[in-house]
């Protein structure tokens, strides 16, 4: 059995799919502070079969430690986090207090039920600015909010912790963009407020939500002087976390960027977007963001070398899909336009 954390959020549905798929039982933790069940219902249905879930939050390491007993739990993927850097800089205290505290009860739990293997969702934003491109596992860590230092900081603390004992397993995934949605229509992002992020927002102006796209910064040292990034559909990434279970046979940390290698400026997003869902995206030139970097894209071979994984699907295709997911659900999980026949889960 699977633990996975944060398994009701946008890319951990979606972990949840591939996990199912390839036979593996998930129990799935989440205290939907951030989603809601209805992913998991609906990631069900996708794969016709049942996961558990338990409500739960990972800062509570008796309720962890009990699910870890309970379904005796082999590996666990942990996605469970908070994720926006602007909220960060805001509330870095909270963010400290979730993303590495409860990453600390976790391993606490984890290392009392002697379940020591661990995949964890890292970010690209542990680079910060880059020196070079793209940016391979070597690059110098500098993250400069606080968002991305909670992800360094517990990066360090699991090298730490396989350094002191070696029968820890632990792979850290530094993900660069995610975007899109599984090809059903039934799972995808669904941000509550407006969206930070770039794609989430231009779907929601294509199916006419938010009258325009802002984009930060028409003047960057880029081809049309948007920002370049690594855009990389979820259903290629979730498949990453499959490829670095299996390959978790060693001792020992290991690092590894989920991105395409490609960069993908913010105007050519729009155009693409535009083109596949037939709708127009009205945009406004604005001011840069601060901390915004002007390209940011990954060097995947060592993905490719190690785990034998890469990514497959177009930028074309990541749009495609996410624009199914919004016009089905253009109110996100909320709408509920979708009858799915729910399939119950395990334990409620
Ligand atoms: N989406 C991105 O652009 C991106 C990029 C790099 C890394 N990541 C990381 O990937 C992970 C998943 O991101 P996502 O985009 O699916 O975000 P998300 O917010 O959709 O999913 C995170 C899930 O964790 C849950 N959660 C938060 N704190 C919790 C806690 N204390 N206990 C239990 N559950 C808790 C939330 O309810 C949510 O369901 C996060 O760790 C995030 O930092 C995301
Ligand atoms: O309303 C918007 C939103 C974004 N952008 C632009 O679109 C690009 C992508 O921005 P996102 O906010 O979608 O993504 P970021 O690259 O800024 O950051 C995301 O990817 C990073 C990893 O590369 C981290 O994981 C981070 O937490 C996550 O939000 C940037 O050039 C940004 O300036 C706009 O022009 N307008």
């Amino acid at each position: 059995m699977i633990l996975l954390t944060g398994g009701a959020g946008y890319i951990g549905s979606h972990v949840s799919v591939a996990l199912l798929d390839a036979g593996l039982d998930v129990v799935a933790v989440d205290n939907l502070s951030n989603s809601s069940k209805a992913s998991l219902e609906r990631a069900q249905t996708i794969c016709g079969r049942s996961l558990v879930f338990r409500h739960a939050d990972i800062c509570n390491e008796e309720a962890i430690y009990e699910v870890l007993r309970a379904y005796e739990v082999t590996a666990v993927v942990h996605l469970a986090g908070f994720k926006a850097v602007g909220d960060s800089n805001a509330q870095p205290m909270t963010y400290y207090e979730n993303n590495v505290l409860g990453t600390m009860r976790l391993l606490s739990a984890m290392k009392r039920a002697s379940v020591k293997t661990l995949v964890f969702s890292s970010s690209a934003t542990v680079y910060g600015i880059p020196a070079y491109l793209p940016l391979d596992e070597k690059h110098p860590l500098g993250p400069t909010n606080p968002y991305g230092r909670t992800k360094f900081f517990i990066e360090e603390m699991l090298k730490d912790l396989c350094k002191s004992d070696p029968d820890w397993r632990v792979g850290i995934l530094r993900y660069f963009n995610p975007v899109g949605a599984h090809e059903s229509g039934l799972i995808g992002e669904d941000p509550i407020g407006i969206p930070n992020n770039l794609l989430p927002l231009v779907a929601q102006v294509a199916v006419g939500r938010r009258e325009k796209v802002f984009i930060f910064g028409n003047d960057y040292d880029t081809p049309d002087g948007t920002g370049i990034r690594d855009f990389i559909h979820v259903v290629d990434l979730a498949s990453g976390h499959l490829c670095v279970l299996n390959h978790l046979k060693q001792p020992g940390v290991l690092t590894v960027n989920l991105g395409t290698g490609n960069g993908h400026s913010v105007l050519e997003v729009i155009q693409t977007f535009e083109a596949v869902s037939g709708r127009s995206v009205p945009y406004e030139f604005g001011e840069r963001r601060t901390g915004d970097v002007a390209a940011c894209y990954a060097d995947p071979t060592f993905a490719e070398r190690t785990l034998g994984w890469k990514s497959v699907r177009s930028l074309a295709r990541m749009c495609a899909d996410h624009w199914r997911w919004q016009s089905k659900n253009p109110d996100g999980y909320r709408g509920a336009q979708y009858q799915t026949n729910k399939l119950k889960f395990r334990v409620g």
